[in-house]
């Protein structure tokens, strides 16, 4: 009898907590240890029942924490992953392993550029691998578990950490510390798991405002447009929007109070800046919840709303959009208009 073969997978190891080491060798050390010391064939040997489910080729790609990480980076991964898809037909997924603190916008990036049916599975961990209850290991294992289940297609990239499956496009890190740090509050959890096996609650389905940036939309050198995160706070002026418009930047987006509010000293700031035909997106600095008002600074405010986004999305979305249209304020407002 001929084995039926396994399925495929390629794994691309960027670093972050899942592939940290306690620089004290403590097993109890879980806040002062170096993210991104082991590398992936240590994680592989660490989880040898993995060769039982899947044939897996793995690639350093970088062993960093991931707050080193940039969209420049992140664009030239992405660009392997669909070209891996592309030319073979025989993979049934990839999984990237990486630090949770970017996690949720890499997780963006990749669900908005790679066109391809077969799921791309982010997964990271809280606990290095040195610690004692180290959560890498079984992230992998049902990392590796969700990206070979046909039951995971069609779903664009999915955040897979702590026995839960999220949309990248809503999922967010919650919690600095907690194992259950990545939650979709609004949204809810696309599936769980039954130890390894990957249970899903809904037929696949895309997020409503998912918008696709194939890779021929973007850049050849991978650099995309400069746009700034602006944080609103109490006391706090139109300073930093200026400093902003200063140094050039493409594109602002602001952590607003609430349903995208700021002080309304930043309105002649924010309407010079759209003038000039650098948009302003008013996301939210609450953990959950739509901006939709985008004009609630007083009258004739043209801000732009960014929806159901928190700003570390909106803001790769927009460094998307202006990559593909620079200069295209109405093509801003209609991609967000849907977010
Ligand atoms: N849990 C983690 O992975 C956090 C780490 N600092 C990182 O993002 O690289």
């Amino acid at each position: 009898m001929v084995e039926a073969a396994l399925p495929k997978v390629k794994i691309y190891a960027t670093g972050g907590t899942i592939a940290g080491a306690s620089n004290s060798n403590s097993s109890t050390d879980t806040t002062q240890y170096s993210a991104g010391q082991v590398t992936v064939e240590q994680l592989l040997q660490a989880v040898p029942p993995l060769k039982d489910i899947a044939m897996i080729e793995s690639e350093q790609f970088t062993n960093t924490g991931s707050n080193q990480l940039n969209t420049s980076i992140l664009l030239s991964l992405t660009k392997k992953i669909q070209g891996d898809l592309d030319s073979d037909s025989n993979l049934s997924g990839v999984i990237v392993t990486m630090g949770t603190d970017t996690l949720e916008e890499a997780a963006f990036l990749f669900d908005s550029i790679i066109d391809d049916e077969r799921p791309i599975v982010v997964t990271g961990a809280m606990r290095p691998t040195t610690s004692l209850s180290a959560d890498g290991s079984f992230n992998l294992f049902q990392a590796v578990s969700a990206s070979i289940s046909s039951s995971s297609r069609n779903r664009g990239t999915l955040i897979v950490l702590n026995d839960r499956i999220g949309s990248a496009y809503y999922t967010f890190k919650s919690n600095t510390r907690t194992l259950d740090t990545f939650q979709a509050l609004e949204a809810g959890f696309l599936g769980t798991f039954a130890g390894i096996e990957p249970i899903y609650y809904y037929q696949p389905a895309r997020a409503t405002g998912r918008q696709l940036y194939p890779v021929s939309s973007l850049p050849a050198n991978n650099n995309l447009p400069s746009v700034s995160i602006l944080y609103a706070a109490l006391d706090q002026g139109p300073a930093q929007l200026d400093f902003a418009a200063s140094q050039g930047v493409q594109g602002v987006v602001i952590a607003g109070e609430g349903d995208g509010e700021a002080d309304r000293t930043w309105l002649d700031s924010m309407t010079k800046l759209m003038n000039r035909g650098v948009p302003v997106i008013t996301a939210s600095r609450s953990p959950s919840g739509t901006v939709q008002a985008g004009n609630n600074f007083g009258n004739g405010t043209t801000s732009i709303p960014s929806k159901t986004l928190n700003p570390q999305k909106a803001k790769i979305l927009l460094q998307l959009q202006l990559a593909k249209a620079p200069l295209d304020m109405q093509a801003v407002k209609d991609v967000f208009k849907t977010a």
